[in-house]
């Protein structure tokens, strides 16, 4: 048996995020094929209680680091943590999911282990013995495939809703090993976290995104698109242009330096489709844009689309689909 293929267990408002399970199916494929075990870190406060999941999306093993100190994430309290744990251990691999703090912390872990870092990675298997990672690079127009046949552990950050999630097996029990974490002298002190209240899904995860660029014109206007987005249970995303003019905050950006979402379907509506907004959602399974200008870019990459005026045909999707999904009366 080797050293273990490690996933971090990322984890929000007392739920595992569901990037975890995606990372637990592709690394249960590629340990069973290196006779290797799988194990998921997971650090905080109170946090065992979400090993018994861990366990039925995959996990043989559930580290479970607890202090009251870790109780939010830290970049330094969170990386002493981890690497500590790797360090002890010497995994083959460790993935993290790619999001705000996946990125951050895997970047710090891997300096502290002294090994290689692979970001954004849309692809994990294994060939001819060696663990492969697969990322897009210029936006998603090429691929590359990364080997790393010397460093230890490979370490990964993995781009959240493109690994299916497997089927979880109730009953499928991990072994828990309860971790003693000393988590040394924290630098950041978190004094207080301000969490955002949203019935809607949360733009990395969302199965369906609608976003809105420069062409919503004004802050008030994304209300039409936040009607469809609730009518499709959808998360409500935005070009950069639009969050520089104010009429969406950072946190809604998608893009190179925004955030990167792969949804089953994203709804571009007034975006012209720069290369720098096509890096954060051009792996959607299913683009629809639409758009005044029929000479418009996000059409080159769009499954289907709608040449006309946003305020026109926004209104009417959501009528459609409330008629559709018999979602008249709630609204
Ligand atoms: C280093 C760097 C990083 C960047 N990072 C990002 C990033 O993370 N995310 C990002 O999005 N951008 C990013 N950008 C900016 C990017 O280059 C574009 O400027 C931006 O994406 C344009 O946003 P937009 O499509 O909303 O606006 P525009 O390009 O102005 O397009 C607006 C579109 O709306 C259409 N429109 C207008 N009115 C209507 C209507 N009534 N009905 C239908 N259509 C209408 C127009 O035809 C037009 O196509 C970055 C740029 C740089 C240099």
């Amino acid at each position: 048996m080797g050293k273990g293929i490690w996933v971090y267990a990322e984890h929000k408002n007392g739920k595992v995020k569901k990037v975890t399970y995606e990372m637990l199916g592709a690394a249960r494929q590629l340990a069973d094929q290196l006779a290797e075990e799988v194990a998921a870190v997971i650090i905080g406060k109170e946090v065992g209680e979400l090993a018994p999941a861990l366990g039925e999306y995959g996990a043989d093993k559930v580290y479970v680091l607890e202090n009251d100190a870790l109780a939010e994430y830290t970049t330094d309290g969170y990386t002493r943590a981890l690497a500590g744990l790797a360090l002890e251990h010497r995994p083959t691999a460790i993935f993290l999911g790619c999001t705000v703090q996946g990125r951050d912390l895997a970047a710090q872990v891997a300096q502290r282990l002294q090994t290689g870092l692979c970001t954004d990675c849309t692809k994990v298997e294994l060939q001819d013995g060696q663990i492969t990672l697969t990322r897009p690079i210029y936006a998603g127009k090429a691929f590359v495939q990364a080997i790393s046949p010397e460093a230890r552990p490979v370490m990964a950050t993995i781009r959240p809703n493109v690994l299916p999630v497997p089927q979880p097996q109730g009953g499928r029990a991990a072994e828990v090993v309860q971790v003693d974490v000393e988590p040394g002298d924290i630098r950041q002190i978190i004094k207080e976290v301000v969490r955002q209240v949203s019935s809607r899904p949360e733009l990395t995860e969302a199965d369906i995104i609608v976003s809105g660029g420069r062409g919503m014109k004004s802050a008030e206007n994304f209300k039409i698109l936040e009607e469809l987005a609730d009518v499709l249970g959808a998360a409500v995303g935005a070009s950069r242009a639009a969050v520089d003019a104010g009429y969406a905050p950072h946190s809604m950006q998608v893009g190179q330096t925004g955030k990167t979402v792969s949804p089953q379907l994203y709804i571009a509506c007034g975006i012209s489709g720069a290369i720098q907004h096509l890096a954060g959602m051009g792996s959607s399974k299913v683009i629809v844009a639409i758009n005044k200008d029929p000479e418009a870019n996000i059409f080159k990459v769009a499954d289907y689309g709608i040449v006309g005026d946003l305020f026109e045909v926004v209104p009417l999707l959501t009528r459609e689909f409330r008629k559709l999904l018999g979602k008249e009366k709630e609204c």
